[in-house]
């Protein structure tokens, strides 16, 4: 099976660039989840692939074969744009064969073809009811087969879960992420939805004004974020983001800090050393910080919220006019207490003025 490449891509709609220069390769056997905003380019880039919108520079390949003049009929991408659409008036079995009519395939390959998308997708007991019929994760996944079943080159799917309600939206999740291991076709979903990106991704592109901000496994690019935008986007709760400076270095390595605090930070955190009186920005999520001791300590942080978030409770603090967020299962502060924050400093990010991360991988989180 083929790799589907994009090789800077760009996308104009008249004097506006929707995507810019982007490239991509997604594996046979991988899951790409594009992540973004809205009105970051995500479905345009998705429609590319299909051939449902031109390219404006570059070029969309399949096993290194150029497709991008190709009009989408002849790509053999399958692309859904919810799971959903269903033929009402339709058996499951009719829904799920007609994709084929075109095909011109025999009647004994269209029955191999149907019994394998039904074992697959556990539907041998329903193929002939009708959608009406059918519980809304049933009619999911007869869904996914009308796209399996025509066994084409690459799956795009556009927000497939987002007009499911929560419960079901995490149960198909995961039987998806199932189904899709077994095709071994590249797959592209677009997502804003960081969980569904972070549950069904092999990989995630994070997109941000029609760009790549960057390409990584799901765990890399929490524990790793390349830059603030990235940092600021993926993680539930925020990470906390503090504008400071380097102050310069002493024997235990870089001091950096604010007007309110200072920290030496050992040499061998940062990846990039920054100067003395270089622009600096320190995260920290919230879950790695705490009312306790911290390597790093933010002193006088005053209580300005309190969220209950289940077990845990997320605490909003204004720190010399920065947000700092906690999350934490001790008890609460009364609203406007002053407390110290500590965040171990292994949890520590930093990024250059530009947002660019200075801190090394491979810090333990
Ligand atoms: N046919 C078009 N003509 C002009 N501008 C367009 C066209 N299609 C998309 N755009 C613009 O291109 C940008 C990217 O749109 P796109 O739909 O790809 O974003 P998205 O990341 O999928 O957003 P969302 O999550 O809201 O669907 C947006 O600013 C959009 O308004």
């Amino acid at each position: 099976m083929s790799e589907l490449t994009l090789t800077k891509v760009s996308k104009q709609f008249g004097g506006f660039r929707a995507v810019e220069d982007i490239d991509l390769t997604v594996a046979p056997d991988e899951v790409l989840c594009l992540l973004g905003p809205s009105g970051c380019g995500k479905t345009t880039t998705l429609r590319m692939i299909a051939g449902l919108e031109s390219v404006s520079h570059g070029s969309v390949a399949f096993g290194g074969r150029d497709l991008s003049a190709l009009p989408a009929q002849d790509r053999n991408v399958a692309m859904a744009f919810q799971f959903y659409a269903l033929y009402p008036d339709l058996t499951v079995e009719e829904n799920l064969v007609f994709p084929l009519a075109a095909e011109g395939l025999d009647a004994r390959e269209r029955q191999a073809r149907l019994d394998h998308v039904a074992s697959v997708l556990q539907l041998g007991g329903v193929l002939q009811r009708r959608p009406h019929e059918l519980s809304e994760g049933e009619k999911q996944r007869v869904a996914v087969g009308r796209c399996i079943i025509r066994r084409p080159n690459a799956f795009l799917f556009d927000e497939p879960l987002s007009r499911l309600d929560v419960a079901l939206r995490e149960d198909m999740r995961g039987s998806i992420r199932r189904i899709l291991a077994t095709l071994n076709r590249p797959t592209v979903i677009v997502t804003h939805d960081q969980l569904e990106a972070m549950t069904m991704g092999d990989r995630i592109a994070v997109m941000r004004d029609g760009g790549i901000e960057q390409v990584g496994t799901p765990q890399d690019v929490f524990d790793y974020p390349d830059n603030t935008f990235v940092a600021g986007f993926i993680g539930t709760p925020q990470m906390t983001l503090l504008d400071g400076t380097c102050l310069g270095a002493d024997d235990g390595g870089i001091v950096i800090g604010t007007d309110h605090a200072r920290w030496t930070v050992p040499h061998a955190h940062f990846h990039r050393r920054p100067c003395k009186g270089d622009r600096l920005t320190f995260g920290f999520r919230p879950r790695a910080a705490s009312l306790e001791a911290g390597a790093l300590g933010l002193d006088g942080c005053r209580l300005v919220l309190s969220e209950h978030m289940g077990a845990e409770k997320l605490l909003h603090f204004d720190w010399h006019g920065q947000a700092v967020r906690v999350l934490t299962q001790s008890r609460a502060p009364e609203v406007d207490a002053l407390r110290r924050v500590g965040v171990d400093l292994r949890a520590l990010h930093v990024f250059d003025g530009d947002g660019r991360r200075l801190s090394v991988k491979g810090i333990p989180q």
